[in-house]
């Protein structure tokens, strides 16, 4: 079947469609790019098909850095040029605003702010996540692949922090050697690092039980000289694996960035905005969004190790800030510590169930993928907040949101703005600014 790729949806492939005017999504296909592709599965309404040949390559078409774009998880994107990718995901924000917000194509026009990007399409990633397989009893670790299955082992990724490129050669080549030898019984291993500290973080899960801590310790020190290696502990079956703890093996136990005026510590399980450069642009729109001053009440919802709340906490009076997962509280109790801060309280649970009051000036939200419960939207239209700044990072649920908010009628949103926080992937970031209608 040969079809010509007329956009990129909110995934890894391009879409296409049959004369007939069926949508087939196309794996190994990008914009502009007429290519023969074979079926994968045919549904009602819509095909899946692999780019076997491509006839006439697309002119947005790059050669990418890393010969394993198109199988390795890393890059779906990896093949278009930047100007395309952002172009494609302003477009996907769009769409999802019109499809399942129902804003009007003159209320997107008036509300959706150009795509803020950092310079960096490359080298922006402070982490990097390698799955482990066991083969034949030896011990294979690698970037995840498109298919889900698959373990592409890499010596480098061009999307890692680049002063930290030898890591992962010196990171997978170390514990193999080690997993050779004896059963590590390793999960998956993070490594975080960033250029403005110098940290480097190396961090193994492991479910509970005995593990040569000091041997392996001193077999990564001498690869790769980390400043921190941590065993994350987890427990129970592997589709509800918790974190049980976080235990020291060699260093510091914990990575440190600097982001905007703040240095900030974070554990291995703690979630932290893996591009800290663009995450700054993220502090920057929400703080001119909120505009808070030095009497106001902050509330920062889903706050993780307070990526929002110091800033907000060096601006207003009081915060309040809510998470609800252990590690990232401990991280954030920790980080208003040391960043001399009196003025936070730190509130440990569900967002909607500890919901801090009505008394705020204004709010910050940054839910994950899942995005805002209804409570959650009853909630915040119950303060007496003046603006609120909605950071989310999926169009369709942030579009959902933004469509119970208007059926509330309290707040009205006044500015959308996408932020490239993941180039050579279709995620995006967004930043809403929503005001007392
Ligand atoms: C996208 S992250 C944002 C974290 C933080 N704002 C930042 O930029 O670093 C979402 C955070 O919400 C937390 N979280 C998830 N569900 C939650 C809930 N029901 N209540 C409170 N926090 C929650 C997660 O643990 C995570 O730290």
């Amino acid at each position: 079947m040969r079809l010509t790729i007329e956009r990129m949806g909110y995934g890894a492939d391009g879409i296409a469609h049959t004369d007939e005017g069926k949508t087939v999504f196309v794996a190994g296909g990008v914009v502009g790019d007429v290519v023969d592709a074979e079926l994968t599965s045919d549904g009602p309404s819509f095909s899946r098909a692999r780019a076997t040949n491509i006839i006439e390559p697309s002119g947005m078409r790059v050669t990418p850095p890393c010969p394993f774009v198109g199988v390795c998880g890393g890059c779906p994107w990896g093949a278009l040029d930047r100007e395309t990718q952002l172009h494609a995901k302003e477009e996907n924000l769009r769409s999802a605003l019109q499809r399942i917000g129902h804003f009007t194509p003159e209320e997107i026009n008036d509300l959706v702010q150009p795509i803020r990007y950092t310079k960096d399409a490359w080298g922006y990633r402070n982490k990097v996540e390698l799955g482990v397989h066991s083969e034949n009893g030896r011990l294979r670790l690698g970037m995840h692949g498109i298919d889900p299955d698959q373990i592409i082992k890499v010596d480098r990724c061009p999307l890692f922090e680049s002063t930290a490129s030898k890591a992962i050669k010196a990171v997978t080549g170390a514990l193999s050697y080690l997993g050779n030898s004896r059963d590590l019984n390793l999960e998956r291993v993070g490594i975080r690092a960033s250029r403005r500290t110098k940290a480097l973080e190396v961090a193994l899960w492991t479910p509970t039980g005995g593990f040569p801590r000091a041997h392996v310790a001193r077999v990564l020190d001498d690869a790769v000289k980390p400043t921190s290696v941590v065993r994350v502990l987890t427990k129970g079956d592997r589709a509800a694996r918790r974190v049980e703890k976080n235990e020291l093996l060699a260093g510091q136990g914990s990575w440190t960035e600097r982001i905007g005026e703040e240095t900030m510590r974070i554990s291995a399980p703690s979630f932290f905005q893996v591009n800290t450069a663009a995450a700054e642009l993220l502090i920057e729109l929400v703080v001119d969004a909120l505009k808070p001053g030095p009497d106001d009440v902050a509330l920062d919802l889903y706050c993780g190790a307070g990526t929002f709340t110091l800033p907000l906490a060096r601006r207003c009076s009081w915060v309040a800030a809510v998470e609800s997962y252990g590690p990232a509280v401990r991280d954030l109790r920790r980080n208003i510590e040391r960043a001399g801060l009196d003025n936070v309280d730190a509130i440990g649970g569900d967002a909607v169930r500890e919901f801090p009051g009505d008394d705020a000036d204004v709010l910050v939200v940054d839910p994950p993928r899942a995005g805002l419960a209804a409570e959650a939207i009853e909630l915040i239209a119950g303060t007496s907040a003046r603006d609120v700044a909605y950071v989310s990072c999926d169009p369709a649920t942030l579009a959902r949101d933004l469509a119970h908010f208007r059926e509330d009628g309290t707040f009205k949103a006044t500015a959308i703005t996408p932020v490239d926080l993941f180039p050579q992937t279709y995620h995006c970031e967004t930043v809403v600014h929503l005001s007392r209608a």
